[in-house]
């Protein structure tokens, strides 16, 4: 069972330190104590370059090279520059080797990179990015603290290029570049180093869901009922309603205008919709819907929970028509930015606009999903496999979120359950699955 993880942006991260009662001096030592001893399980003892930046990030190096020395390790340090805070001067003052120069400084088999954090403001220099480059690409393991320098905390850009590490350490709190994209493709593994900062927010990592048990005395309609409109293509519609079956949903029902083949003779097909059947616990539109508006409309009639995915998303025309509709939203980034346009700040700003807009929840489809609420929580993916990028992924989603939401679960924490789900069962899947082997894993 592995339970939501805060997320911390830079500004949120710098108020949760300066309320932790032991004071920053012991933060920092403690960060770069869990800096010092992940390197050392991931690497073992070898000759190590800590390289150190002006800000408290190159305070934790100071700290993690002289707990290192301490343990036996061969140690130097390279540094861009002087400390520019009292907290980094004092860790270096506690220092006594030598310090070299970044750009003269020859490699080591395990580099750690201390260079910026989440104060990194702009692209680096361009001949401190070349040190960090060739140093990282001549090492053999290259370890990053906090975040890979050059990454940008809150948005997951890279400010500048940034080499590919084996192992990313982060202090107190995962940060959103750690679950965002381009950053997270080029951290390696990553761990969280606990240095006693408790800080609960409404932004967090999906952790398992825990899902609504089973009544001993449940029917079919009490475990939720799931109804589908099928549209030009029902190929689609299939999948997910397979999906939506697998997921515990107690009856799957499609409202198509011509029988569909190769669908589990348990999935009942129906001539019409009745949309607002009271027994319905949620609706799907949207899969293989092709050019029919007139059956996002007949959705959005209904009083009924419901799903909106793929072609219905791009009849919805205007946010603000789902205000007052108990929706969620499966959009990936084309779907997203027809729907809401171009909106501006970070890919979590981004959903939680989105969100705003329309009064629903948004799940922000990607390599890097994030699932956004109205009222301002946002659960970022764990990593997935890359081979989730095929088609029928999003039906399957689709079909297993609206499952759950008719079984019970709230909007957003069905979908959260949804795409935590959907990732385990493409590890299950293995690296050759198609979107109908992802179902067999539900
Ligand atoms: N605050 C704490 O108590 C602790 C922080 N920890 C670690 O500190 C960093 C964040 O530290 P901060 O000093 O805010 O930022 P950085 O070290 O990332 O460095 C910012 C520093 O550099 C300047 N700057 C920004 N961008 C550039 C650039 N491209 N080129 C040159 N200089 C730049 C900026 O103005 C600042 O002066 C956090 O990640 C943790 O690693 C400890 O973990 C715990 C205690
Ligand atoms: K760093």
């Amino acid at each position: 069972m592995t339970a939501h993880r805060p997320i911390l942006a830079a500004a949120a991260m710098r108020t949760a330190e300066a309320a932790a009662t032991c004071g920053l001096t012991e933060l920092m030592e403690r960060a770069g104590r869990g800096l010092a001893e992940a390197a050392l399980r991931f690497a073992g003892p070898m000759p190590a370059l800590v390289l150190c930046g002006p800000g408290n990030n190159g305070g934790d190096g100071y700290v993690a090279a002289r707990l290192l020395r301490e343990r036996g390790c061969p140690v130097r340090i390279a540094a861009s520059g002087e400390p520019n805070t009292d907290l980094a001067r004092a860790a270096r003052s506690q220092w006594n080797g030598p310090i070299e120069a970044l750009d003269e400084a020859p490699p080591a088999p395990l580099l750690i990179d201390c260079l910026f954090g989440t104060g990194l403001k702009r692209a680096l220099e361009v001949a401190v990015s070349e040190a960090l480059i060739t140093l990282v690409e001549a090492s053999h393991i290259a370890v990053a603290a906090d975040l890979p320098s050059g990454v940008e905390a809150d948005s997951g850009a890279r400010l500048s290029p940034v080499p590919d590490f084996d192992l990313t350490v982060a202090f107190g709190a995962l940060k959103p570049a750690h679950r965002l994209m381009p950053a997270m493709a080029g951290m390696g593994r990553v761990v969280l180093a606990d240095i006693g900062i408790d800080a609960p927010g409404p932004w967090f990592e999906i952790g398992e869901p825990v899902l609504p048990s089973i009544a001993p005395d449940a029917h079919k309609f009490s475990r939720g009922l799931v109804h589908c409109l099928a549209g030009e293509m029902p190929g689609a519609i299939a999948l997910s309603a397979k999906a939506a079956a697998h997921s515990g949903a107690g009856y799957v029902r499609i409202s198509t205008s011509l029988p569909i083949a190769g669908l589990p003779l348990s999935v009942v097909q129906v001539g019409d919709a009745q949309v607002n059947d009271p027994k319905i616990g949620c609706l799907l539109v949207g899969p293989g819907l092709g050019k029919l508006p007139q059956l996002l409309t007949l959705a959005l009639v209904s009083h009924r929970p419901k799903v909106i995915d793929a072609d219905a998303i791009g009849h919805i025309g205007e946010p603000g028509r789902l205000k007052g509709q108990d929706a969620v939203l499966t959009p990936h980034a084309g779907e997203f930015e027809r729907l809401f346009g171009a909106l501006p700040g970070t890919k979590a700003e981004q959903a939680l606009a989105a969100a705003e807009a329309s009064g629903a929840v948004v799940v922000f489809k990607g390599p890097d999903t994030l699932v956004a609420s109205p009222d301002g929580r946002i659960g970022f993916a764990p990593p997935a496999p890359a081979w989730l990028a095929t088609a029928g992924t999003g039906d399957v989603l689709a079909g297993m979120i609206a499952a759950l939401r008719a079984r019970g679960l709230p909007a957003f924490e069905a979908a959260c359950a949804g795409v935590w789900l959907q990732g385990r069962a493409a590890e299950r899947a293995g690296a050759s699955m198609i979107a109908d082997d992802l179902v067999a894993q539900l």
